[in-house]
């Protein structure tokens, strides 16, 4: 199981470093990858498992924080209507997505990230994403609220981006054009 010793910090290469494209059909260490990464999400949301084993809450984890460069991360995340949404996504796309953008009022933070970093995030609203399952499958999804920003932030853990990269310098709060707040 990945424990939070397995997950790298800032200033790790890995977190700066674009993650290659799985190949299918996956290896056993690509499928193990992929179990380990939800478990850690179902594990660090499980009050006595989080207590056990200290780990951080996390609703997203991208291969890149265990340093696997591997285009592959988890999401176990509950949506507006209260729907659980488990899944992990190998070789993810956005293949559309709304012009309104969104943000998290109180800022976003990071398993890879030991700080706050104040500011809002901006993110596209709405997303249409495209990806493969463990199966070989092609899964077209329409995400919006928390699961669309999880998806972006996660998808650009894949790409060596880090959340505050994206915030904005001069006044970390500033206005988001065409935006509404995700409380
Ligand atoms: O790359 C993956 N990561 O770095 C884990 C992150 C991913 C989320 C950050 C913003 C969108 C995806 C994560 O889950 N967290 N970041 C550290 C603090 C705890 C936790 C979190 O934001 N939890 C949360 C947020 C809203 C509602 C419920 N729970
Ligand atoms: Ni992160």
């Amino acid at each position: 199981m990945i424990l939070m010793e397995d997950i790298v910090r800032e200033g790790h290469p890995a977190l700066r470093t674009r993650a290659e494209e799985v190949v299918f059909p996956l290896t056993e260490e690509d499928r193990k990858l992929a179990h380990d990464l939800l478990e850690y999400l179902v594990n660090s949301q499980d009050p006595e498992m989080a207590e056990k084993y200290s780990l951080r809450g996390g609703i997203g984890l991208a291969a890149n924080q265990v340093n696997k460069l591997k285009r592959m991360f988890a999401l176990h995340v509950e949506d507006a209507k209260g729907e659980q949404l488990s899944f992990v996504a190998i070789n993810p796309k956005i293949v559309s997505h709304s012009v309104e953008q969104t943000y998290i009022t109180s800022g976003e933070g990071c398993l890879s990230v030991d700080r706050a970093v104040p500011g809002y995030v901006p993110r596209h609203a709405r997303v249409t994403v495209k990806f493969m399952t463990v199966d070989g499958e092609e899964k077209k999804l329409r995400l919006s609220g928390l699961p669309a920003i999880a998806f972006q932030h996660e998808l650009d853990h894949l790409n060596g981006v880090m959340f505050y990269d994206r915030i904005n310098e001069k006044d970390p709060f500033s206005d988001i054009p065409n935006s509404s707040p995700f409380e």
